[in-house]
């Protein structure tokens, strides 16, 4: 990568990109973390080998790139104690919902901002990000953002306005899978599997199908017509997951993830 990579919290974000960087070829000796719980230290420090240390300031000196890996709750606390002036620095910030805009004005003007809105599954390099540049961020900036990102699974760069919907559908959307598998998995005990076939037969299916659709490149209706024979087993349940707002209950839970996300930006 040729440039230290510094994280300002080093929470659950944090490790699954580090993680990934680190299994993507990134030497440790290129990362660091600033994080205030002991405890998260010395995990990084001893599962990783990263440099950790408890001071923001010290550690955006220390750094070229910093992502931003806290709660947006806190972004005005930590962005306030950084200052200004850190214009040779690039800001990568993972936050949910909070706007460059914003940033940039905690940090100064001419603060250089790329935002990113990352998942979990970074953690075994399958992790899909979008990618957003700000006002004063370079073409340079947005590369090596990119570089990062795609290190840990796919990326893609949209319009900032776009972000909040990026959540929705990718940020959030592993806790939404993992309740459809655990459900999935719940079904299966429920008609006599053990819970390790079942778990096992629920993920491999998400796993496999959506490998299917993505090599594929179908509409998902045209992939999901293959599995449903004339009067078979599979569209005698589609018509009870229609008939009971499956699909509705899905998009409820994006529409209701997004105006959070928005309703974080206004803070
Ligand atoms: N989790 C996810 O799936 C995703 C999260 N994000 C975004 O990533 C960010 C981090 O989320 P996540 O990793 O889940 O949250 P975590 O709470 O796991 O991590 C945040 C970390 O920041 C630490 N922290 C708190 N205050 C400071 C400070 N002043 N200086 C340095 N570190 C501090 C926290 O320490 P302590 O616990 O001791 O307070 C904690 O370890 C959020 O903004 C979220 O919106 C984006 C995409 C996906
Ligand atoms: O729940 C959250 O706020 C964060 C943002 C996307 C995933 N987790």
């Amino acid at each position: 990568m040729d440039r230290k990579i510094g994280f300002i919290g080093g929470g659950n974000m944090a490790e699954a990109i580090i993680k990934g960087l680190l299994a993507g070829g990134v030497p440790a000796a290129e990362l660091a973390v600033s994080e205030p719980s002991e405890a998260r230290r010395n995990l990084l420090a001893e599962r990783y080998g990263v440099h950790i240390l408890n001071d923001n300031v010290q550690l955006c000196r220390m750094s070229d790139a910093i992502v931003l890996a806290v709660k947006p709750q806190v972004a005005g606390q930590v962005l306030g104690a950084l200052g200004a002036g850190l214009t040779d620095k690039l800001f990568i910030s993972i936050m949910a919902g909070v706007k460059s805009a914003a940033i940039e004005g905690m940090l100064g003007s001419e603060a250089r901002v790329v935002r990113v809105m990352p998942n979990t599954p970074a953690l075994v390099l399958q992790g899909a990000s979008a990618i957003s540049r700000g006002y004063n961020a370079t073409e340079d900036d947005l590369v090596l953002t990119r570089r990062i990102f795609d290190l840990v699974g796919t990326t893609c760069v949209v319009d900032e306005k776009l972000l909040d919907a990026v959540t929705g559908v990718s940020g959030s959307g592993p806790a939404y899978v993992l309740t459809f598998i655990e459900a999935l998995s719940d079904a299966g005990v429920k008609h006599g599997l053990t819970r390790d076939v079942a778990t096992a037969l629920a993920a491999q299916t998400v796993y496999g199908t959506a490998k299917l659709l993505m090599e594929s490149h179908e509409h998902p209706a045209a992939l999901k017509s293959n599995v449903a024979s004339p009067g078979g087993t599979t569209i005698a349940a589609m018509h009870s997951l229609d008939r009971d707002g499956f699909r509705a209950a899905t998009i409820n839970a994006v529409d209701v993830c997004v105006a959070r996300s928005k309703e974080l930006g206004e803070k």
